[in-house]
């Protein structure tokens, strides 16, 4: 995500910075992607699937050498370690806890996890992940910075589900999304839907997807002659569909940010490009 603006706020704390999804992104330009993070200052970064594991153990490690290299102000003798899980809505935050307890505590749910924006409404009390070192995590609501840099911007975090999708609009959305997929050179939606070659028109996309999900309408129209019945594609469904489809990574890894990535050299000149990176 560009710009990070409560690195400022944090600057004095030590921090983490945990990309959750990551079996949804292209991590195909990995090494660039930390050269970026690393320009703009953040040296501790770690990918992660919390749902399944996946480099969860790493964060307990490297959280407990952070604090451990820290200015100790104000902590005495106290052992314990508080932790803010803060982030954008639905990254997993919620699911970041639940994860961590899954894999130091062997216990489950601790707290909400949803496939909307702003499940987590309050921050709660805290919430145990680890025994040894004794470390609780705070769980807080989503939060996005008060300024979206540019349209661009606010559209890429509108796919990944971090407000409402009706706030911006279902068809907006899909529209941006096959805007993205095309530019992207991931063509999966087209063997999806059953349509035959790529395409830039999204009415046309989501009429095909809403007639292979049977998401017609019968729509009354009046004539002249009288009215007559007419089947109606439901956009609005098919976009919906084609959001989720996406979003649970059913079109292919995708890497939003590529653009902001290009232009930087290539650290590991034996890392290819993929498919669409071209
Ligand atoms: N594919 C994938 N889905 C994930 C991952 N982590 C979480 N999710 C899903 O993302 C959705 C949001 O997860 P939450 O943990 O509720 O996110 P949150 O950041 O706490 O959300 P808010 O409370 O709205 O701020 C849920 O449907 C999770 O199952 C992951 O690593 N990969």
């Amino acid at each position: 995500m560009p710009g990070y603006p409560l690195l400022e706020t944090l600057g004095v704390k030590p921090h983490l910075l945990v990309l959750n999804k990551m079996d949804l992104a292209d991590l195909t330009e990995k090494q660039k992607i930390l050269q970026h993070l690393e320009r703009e200052g953040l040296k501790n970064v770690i990918f992660t699937n919390c749902v399944k594991d996946e480099n969860i153990k790493q964060v307990v490690p490297v959280v407990t050498e952070l604090i451990g290299n820290s200015y100790r102000y104000n902590r005495g003798e106290n052992m314990e370690f508080c932790i803010m899980v803060i982030g954008v809505p639905n990254v997993g935050k919620s699911s970041l806890i639940n994860s961590l307890r899954r894999q130091h505590l062997k216990k489950g749910k601790a707290t909400r996890v949803g496939g909307e924006p702003g499940i987590t409404r309050a921050v709660m009390s805290r919430i145990q992940v680890s025994e040894q070192p004794l470390m609780f995590l705070l769980d807080t609501p989503g939060v996005l910075a008060p300024r979206i840099e540019s349209v661009e911007t606010g559209l890429k975090l509108a796919l990944c589900g971090t407000v409402l999708d009706h706030l911006v609009g279902e068809e907006t959305l899909a529209d941006y999304l096959l805007y993205t997929l095309n530019r992207h050179q991931l063509f999966g939606y087209v063997q999806r839907y059953g349509l035959g070659e790529a395409c830039d028109d999204v009415a046309s996309v989501l009429k095909r997807v809403a007639i292979k999900l049977r998401k017609t309408q019968k729509v009354k129209v009046l004539t002249g002659t009288g009215n007559v019945n007419i089947i109606q594609p439901n956009y609005s469904a098919a976009a919906r569909d084609f959001l989720r489809t996406f979003r649970s990574g059913l079109l292919g890894p995708v890497m939003l940010d590529r653009d902001i990535l290009q232009g930087l050299p290539t650290a590991d000149p034996s890392q290819a490009l993929g498919p669409g990176d071209a």
